[in-house]
């Protein structure tokens, strides 16, 4: 599996997000994370459409849109149109996951399904073969800055076992709490799509990213 770093913008200054994400690209960067927020499948609003349209004008990265929002599906076709390549949905809140994941596809994006930290891997058990990529969730969904929990590393383990046991190589995020010193953690279980918020955006960017892509492989 390929390693990616994928900067969480949550974590970015607003106010300069241009400018952020291009210190991320510039260090070698090639994906971002973009966190959109609801206000109710998470207590948080993070942003939408606007800001997604603008910085896709500004960056070639891989736009990675994880949706923490209940009933995703009438805004699929919007994401696309906004710039995402990588669209990614909660199995908590989408009743209809096999025809959610066709729309994500039809919509020429790539397909991801979400899992909190408690939901069971087995919510996958009858959707794994269509997906490009699984993310495990290794905070509980809502705030950037939070602590790793720790459970989540045999998660990791377990997810990508029973992909092995079917013959599947899907990409497996991870989300929440990943900091230099964990990394290589949840690399070692399996998982090869880190996204970092605040390990990345918090201080020294381009620094940062070097720093994370070496343990990656990727620099
Ligand atoms: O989905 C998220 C929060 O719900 C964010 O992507 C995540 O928390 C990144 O932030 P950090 O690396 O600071 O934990
Ligand atoms: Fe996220």
């Amino acid at each position: 599996m390929i390693n990616k770093l994928s900067p969480s913008i949550l974590a970015a200054d607003f106010a300069a997000l241009g400018e952020d994400i291009r210190k991320a690209e510039e260090a070698g960067a090639e994906y971002l994370h973009i966190d959109v927020m609801d206000g109710h499948f998470v207590p948080s609003l993070s942003l939408g459409f606007p800001v997604i349209e603008a910085i896709r004008k500004k960056s070639v990265a891989v736009f990675d849109v994880h949706l923490m929002m209940d009933n995703p599906d009438p805004y699929i076709k919007a994401f696309a149109e906004a710039g995402a390549d990588i669209l990614t949905v909660h199995a908590e809140v989408c009743p209809h996951l096999n025809r959610t994941i066709a729309a994500i596809k039809e919509n020429g994006m790539k397909a991801c399904v979400a899992l909190n930290p408690s939901t069971s891997l087995s919510a996958l058990d009858y959707i794994l073969e269509d997906l490009d990529m699984v993310l495990l969730m290794t905070v509980n969904p809502g705030f950037g800055g939070q602590k790793y929990i720790e459970s989540c590393t045999a998660k990791i383990r377990d997810l990508r076992k029973m992909m092995e046991e079917r013959g599947l190589e899907i990409d497996i995020e991870v989300d929440g709490g990943i900091k230099l010193n964990n990394v290589q953690t949840v690399l070692d279980a399996g998982a090869n799509i880190i996204v970092a918020g605040s390990a990345v955006f918090g201080g020294d960017i381009e620094k940062n990213v070097t720093d994370f892509m070496k343990i990656l492989g990727e620099a």
